[in-house]
C-alpha cells in the first residue's frame, strides 16, 4: 500500500532512505512508468518514493493559463499506487517553497527532511528558485551528501520523447486513441455527478454532468465512454464534451455522460469516465429535435465502437 506524505506531515522512519523519483508525474505516462521500472531494477532493495508537487508549478506560475492536467492530485497518487511505489511525498508548492534555493532544496528537503538514500530524474530535470538547480549541481551536491544519483533519458517513440505535453495536444485534437497508446491506458476524468438544465431526461437522453475541474479540455465534441460507478460497476455510454451551443454559449465546459440502460439517480456520486473514442465535434443544431436525432444516432455509433472492440 502507497503511503503519502505531505509537506506539513513528520516523516516515518520505514519512509526514509527511499530511491525518490523526482517529478510532476503528471498522466503518470508510460515515460514515467519507464522511469520508476529504471530505478526499482537499480535498487531493488530499497523502498521507491516519489518526490511530486501540488499544485503542479505551472498551477502557482502561470495562474491565468487555461486548465491543462491530465490528471488531479487524487488521479496520479492512484496512478502510482498502482505502479506500487512505496511512498509519495507531495510538497506544497507554494510562493515560499519555489524561491528556496537549489542548495536548501538539496539539504532540507531531500537530505535532512526527507532522508533519501538516492535520487533520480529525468535528464532536463530543474528546480529550486528560478530553476538554478541543473543537473551538475544536483550531481555535485549528491555525491557530496552521499546520496546516489541517476538521470534516466525520456522514453520515446518513432514521434520523440513520450511526454504529458503531447499527450495534452492528442487530446485537445480529439485523438484519445493515439493519446491513450503515449498514456499506457485510457485517459479518464473522475469527477462528482452535478445537477444540470433537467433538459437530457426530456429528450430520452439524461445527462451525468462532470465539471472538468483542473483537466485539461479535450476537443470538444461526442466520445463513446466507459464508466466506472462508486459501486464497481463498469458500463458504457456516449458523452459530450464541450458548451452545448444549441442552447446558450455557457462559458463552462462539461462533460456530460449518458449510461446505457441505466436509470438511477447518481447525483453527488464520483464517476470515473475513460474517453475511448471521438465520434464528431460538438456543433449548433436548430431545436432540440434536431440534437435528439443525432444522439440517437452518436448512441449507435458508441455501441457500434464497443461491440468491434469485443
Ligand atoms: C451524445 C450527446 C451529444 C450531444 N451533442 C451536442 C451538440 O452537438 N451540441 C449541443 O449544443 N449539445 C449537445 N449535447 C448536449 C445537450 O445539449 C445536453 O446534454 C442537453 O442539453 C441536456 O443538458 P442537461 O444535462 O443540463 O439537462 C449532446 C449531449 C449528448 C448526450
Ligand atoms: N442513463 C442515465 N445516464 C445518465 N444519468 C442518468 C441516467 N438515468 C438517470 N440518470 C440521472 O439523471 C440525471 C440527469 O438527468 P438530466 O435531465 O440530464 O438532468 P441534469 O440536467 O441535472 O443533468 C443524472 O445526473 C442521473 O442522476
Amino acid at each position: 500500500m502507497t503511503v503519502i506524505f505531505e509537506s506539513d506531515q513528520p516523516v516515518s522512519k520505514e519512509a526514509r532512505g527511499s530511491v525518490a523519483v523526482l517529478g510532476n508525474f503528471d498522466g503518470v505516462h508510460r515515460g514515467h512508468v519507464y522511469l520508476l521500472q529504471q530505478l526499482r531494477q537499480q535498487c531493488p532493495d530499497l523502498p521507491l518514493s516519489v518526490i511530486t508537487f501540488e499544485p503542479h508549478p505551472r498551477q502557482l506560475f502561470f495562474k491565468e493559463d487555461a486548465p491543462f492536467r491530465l490528471t488531479n492530485a487524487k488521479e496520479r497518487n492512484a496512478a502510482l499506487t498502482e505502479q506500487g511505489v512505496d511512498f509519495i511525498f507531495q510538497i506544497n508548492f507554494t510562493p515560499e517553497f519555489s524561491s528556496l534555493s537549489a542548495h536548501d532544496f538539496v539539504h532540507q528537503i531531500l537530505h535532512e527532511h526527507l532522508g533519501v538514500a538516492h535520487i533520480a530524474c529525468g535528464e532536463c530535470f530543474a528546480f529550486g528558485k528560478g530553476r538554478s538547480g541543473n543537473i551538475d549541481y544536483l550531481s555535485s551536491e549528491t555525491q557530496s551528501l552521499g546520496i546516489g544519483l541517476t538521470v534516466v533519458k525520456p522514453l520515446q517513440d518513432e514521434n520523440g520523447n513520450i511526454s504529458s505535453t503531447r499527450i495534452r495536444h492528442l487530446l485537445k485534437e480529439g485523438q484519445p486513441v493515439q493519446a491513450a497508446e503515449l498514456l499506457g491506458r485510457v485517459w479518464s476524468i473522475q469527477a462528482i455527478v452535478q445537477h444540470g438544465d433537467k433538459r437530457g431526461r426530456t429528450i430520452g437522453f439524461p445527462t451525468a454532468n462532470l465539471s472538468l475541474g483542473e483537466h485539461v479540455e479535450p476537443k470538444c465534441g461526442v466520445y463513446a465512454v466507459k464508466i466506472a460507478l462508486p459501486d464497481g460497476q463498469i458500463r458504457i455510454g456516449v458523452a459530450n464534451v464541450g458548451y452545448r451551443p444549441t442552447f446558450t454559449q455557457e462559458s463552462e465546459c462539461r462533460l456530460e455522460v449518458h449510461l446505457f440502460d441505466f436509470d438511477q439517480d447518481i447525483y453527488g456520486q464520483e464517476l470515473k469516465v475513460w474517453l475511448h473514442a471521438f465520434i464528431r465535434a460538438e456543433k449548433r443544431f436548430s431545436g432540440l429535435e434536431e440534437l435528439k436525432e443525432q444522439i440517437v444516432k452518436d448512441a449507435s455509433d458508441a455501441k457500434e465502437f464497443f461491440n468491434t472492440l469485443k
